[in-house]
């Protein structure tokens, strides 16, 4: 693993002024950051959301996936905690990449679900890896997690790489009538442990920013 420390700034959201820290991977150019708030290195668990990039939906207000609202939804209950991290891994279209995943929502346009275009391009339905958070979270003192996710294989990995994951808590947010089918895929065909009925809605969002 060849992830590199770079530099830590502040970084003010509406929500709380994070410390921005910035990772490099040197063996792939790409770089990663971690956002803390509060003690993370007094060896009690930590919420934690460990955040795959996704361009359309975290900087662009896409409807199609969940994303931003859980990117969203995790920032507010770090700052409500007043301690948490969250990484932002920059593993665009479940490891794809922006254009791959823009040739993905193509094929999703004419009728195919979310896991038969990845397959379609020739990928796995997803190829990301969780390993590199592990030199991320040793440089930052974090002895575990409290991890906000729904999807059983990222606690697996994460596990398997040797990170003490001591608690999962459900994410389910952003419903709405754009991500309903991919959101039933998720549940339906990559296992995500979460029911429709479990999401609050779009609407019920505030998207404003407070700043
Ligand atoms: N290839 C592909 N990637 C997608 C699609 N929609 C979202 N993504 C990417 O999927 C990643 C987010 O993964 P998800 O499967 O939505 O959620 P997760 O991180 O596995 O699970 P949670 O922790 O429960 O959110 C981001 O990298 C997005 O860019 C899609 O239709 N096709
Ligand atoms: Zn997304």
């Amino acid at each position: 693993m060849t992830i590199r420390f770079i530099a830590a700034s502040r970084l003010p959201t509406p929500w709380a002024t994070f410390t921005m820290h910035g990772f490099e991977d040197e063996a792939t150019g790409k770089d990663h950051i971690a956002l803390t708030l509060g003690d993370v290195a007094d060896g009690q668990p930590v919420l934690g959301r460990v955040h795959s990039e996704c361009l359309t939906g975290d900087a662009l207000f896409s409807m199609r996936c969940d994303c931003g609202y859980q990117l969203q939804e995790a920032l507010k209950r770090i700052a409500d905690e007043g301690r948490g991290v969250l990484f932002y891994l920059r593993q665009e279209g479940r490891g794809i990449g922006l254009l791959n995943k823009i040739r993905a929502y193509h094929l999703q346009d004419q009728g195919a679900d979310t896991v038969e275009a990845n397959e379609r391009l020739g990928f796995g339905a997803d190829m990301r890896r969780y390993d590199l958070c592990v030199p991320m979270l040793d440089h930052l003192g974090i002895a575990a997690l409290r991890l906000m996710t729904n999807n059983p294989r990222k606690v697996d990995a994460l596990t398997q790489a040797g990170v003490n994951i001591a608690e999962r808590v459900p994410i389910t947010t952003g419903l709405n009538p754009h991500n309903e089918q991919y959101l039933t895929t998720k549940a339906g065909k990559l296992g995500h442990m979460m029911a429709l009925g479990d999401f609050t809605h779009a609407s019920d969002v505030d998207i404003e920013r407070k700043g």
